[in-house]
């Protein structure tokens, strides 16, 4: 398919892979030593699979998972090792099947790429690359130091609080760089090795992280991901908050590069449709703007990511750098991929009901989460001295009324409903574009689960008056 000044290739209806690969790059054609290379990698993930299934843990010896429950979490060293395998290979399958013709979610791809469609030198350089540019804003001097949750030993971590600065100058130097003749438009046809090469690095930092925590002390551990199976505790993670001096490895990855790479991919899409059809169709606009005030979002409240589970209760392992790294820029672009190789017509009525929805779930999640943050940094705050509370037994209160007395996790569900109207503007011919809809359900009713049951180990009786007080968890009347 070649429309409009530019050229655009769509797979599964004749094309071949051989033309796929020959666009890729021409790092992409010199395939002997990645394919090298990839064969060393495959033994490698094999080793550590082997190793971590010959140790299942033992009644002795190994520490026993700290999950609240007491069990594993995630079904155990199978349900890691499978997730291990499942979660790229699903972030590939949408890679590829987004360009394809017929956009089946759930068909099989349109072809299985060989090694010098995914490896590419260049790609692992621009990675790269990205991450010491990430790293770089990261160390400029902070607006203001957090400090976050108290760790075991009592004492607290500092975190500099510049991510949107670090957005501001990532936009301007991006912009500068394509009225330099920066080619962003190439981008979309290069998210096959770009996205190998995040899954690569994404692997060898956990591996860096897991031999780490190696020599960590037991009180930098995580409550969870210490269970002794190797598999299991690299895909969770072993230390809660891996640093090299004041250079926090978690919260970098959290809400830095893989956010910003979000939308930076979305923008490489929108350019490439502008080249391609004249100009950017209004679902473009719109799924960009949505994004874009996500990303934007997060990084102005920063701070509020210090309390989050990932941060305060999870290690940093595969999981989380992978998912940082790899599956948020790659995955949550899914929208504006699928709108470049399936243009959709939208109406301005149409466009004005989604951009409705989109506000009501901002208008949700915002509310609710700063509605939380503000109650837990000063109860007597004036904005919800007012609000009904449960006292619980660690000093803490819960609160009962206003957004958290709607439901027991209003955030997510206008993160849901902002999820619904990132998908509208794709139509719905497809099932493609609802792919982040139906991941996203499934991710947060798990946390849910998961931060129940942290709360309830919390906080006990108190949390369970609240139960009482607030039945339903994320959607009123229904669940
Ligand atoms: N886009 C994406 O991929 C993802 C987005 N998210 C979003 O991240 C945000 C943060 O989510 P997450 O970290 O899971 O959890 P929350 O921000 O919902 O935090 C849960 C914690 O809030 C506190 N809390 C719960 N109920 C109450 C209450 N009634 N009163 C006061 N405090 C209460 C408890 O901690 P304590 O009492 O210790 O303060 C609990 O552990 C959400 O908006 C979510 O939608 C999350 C995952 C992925
Ligand atoms: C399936 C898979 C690979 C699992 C890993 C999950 C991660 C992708 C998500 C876990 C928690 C996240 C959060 C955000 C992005 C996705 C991950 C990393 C977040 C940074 C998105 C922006 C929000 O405003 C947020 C800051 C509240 C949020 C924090 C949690």
């Amino acid at each position: 398919m070649a429309r409009g000044r530019g050229r655009l290739k769509i797979l599964g209806q004749g094309w071949s892979l051989s033309e796929l690969s020959a666009e890729t790059g021409a790092d992409a054609a010199r395939s002997d030593p990645p394919r090298h290379r990839a064969h060393l990698l495959g033994v490698g993930v094999g080793c550590v699979f082997l190793t971590g299934f010959c140790e299942l843990p033992t009644p002795s010896g190994a520490k026993t998972m700290a999950s609240p429950q007491g069990s594993l979490e995630f079904g155990g060293p199978l349900g890691a090792a499978a997730l291990m395998l499942v979660l790229p290979a699903t972030m590939f399958h949408l890679l590829l099947v987004a360009r394809s013709g017929p956009a089946r979610l759930l068909g099989p791809p349109p072809y299985l790429p060989g090694p010098e469609a995914l490896w590419s030198p260049r790609a692992l350089q621009l990675v790269l690359a990205w991450l010491g540019l990430q790293a770089a804003l990261y160390l400029l001097p902070a607006r203001k130091v957090a400090e976050g949750q108290e760790l075991k030993n009592k004492s607290r971590l500092r975190y500099p609080i510049n991510g949107f600065q670090a957005l501001v100058v990532t936009t301007l130097l991006v912009g500068l760089g394509v009225s330099a003749g920066l080619p962003l438009d190439a981008l979309p046809e290069m998210l096959l090795p770009l996205a190998f090469a995040a899954t690569l690095t994404a692997f060898v930092f956990s591996l860096l992280l897991y031999l780490k925590a190696l020599v960590a002390p037991a009180s930098a551990l995580a409550p969870g991901g210490n269970s002794g199976n190797p598999i299991y505790d690299f895909f969770l993670g072993r230390e809660l908050n891996p640093r090299i001096s004041s250079f926090d490895f978690k919260y970098f990855c959290e809400l830095r590069p893989g956010l910003m790479a979000w939308v930076l991919i979305n923008l490489a899409l929108l350019l490439k449709e502008a080249e391609l059809r004249g100009s950017p169709s209004l679902a473009m606009w719109l799924v960009n703007g949505f994004q874009l005030l996500y990303v934007a979002d997060a990084l102005w409240h920063e701070e509020a990511v210090l309390t989050t589970m990932d941060i305060t209760h999870d290690g940093f392992g595969f999981m989380l750098a992978f998912g940082d790294l790899a599956w948020v820029p790659f995955t949550y672009s899914l929208q504006a991929q699928f709108l470049l190789y399936h243009p959709q017509p939208l109406g301005l009525p149409m466009a004005s009901v989604i951009c409705l929805i989109n506000a009501i779930g901002y208008y949700v999640f915002r509310g609710a989460n700063s509605q939380k943050n503000t109650f837990r940094k000063n109860p007597s705050d004036p904005r919800v001295a007012d609000l009904e509370t449960i006292p619980t037994a660690t000093g803490r209160q819960l609160l009962v009324s206003g957004w958290w007395g709607m439901v027991r996790h209003p955030n997510y569900l206008g993160d849901l409903i902002m999820a619904l109207a990132w998908s509208l503007p794709c139509g719905v011919s497809h099932l493609l574009p609802y792919f982040y809809l139906f991941y996203f359900t499934a991710l947060l009713v798990h946390r849910e689960a998961r931060d129940e049951q942290q709360c309830l180990q919390k906080y006990g009786l108190a949390w369970r008056e609240y139960c009482k007080r607030v039945p339903y968890r994320i959607l009123p009347y229904v669940y």
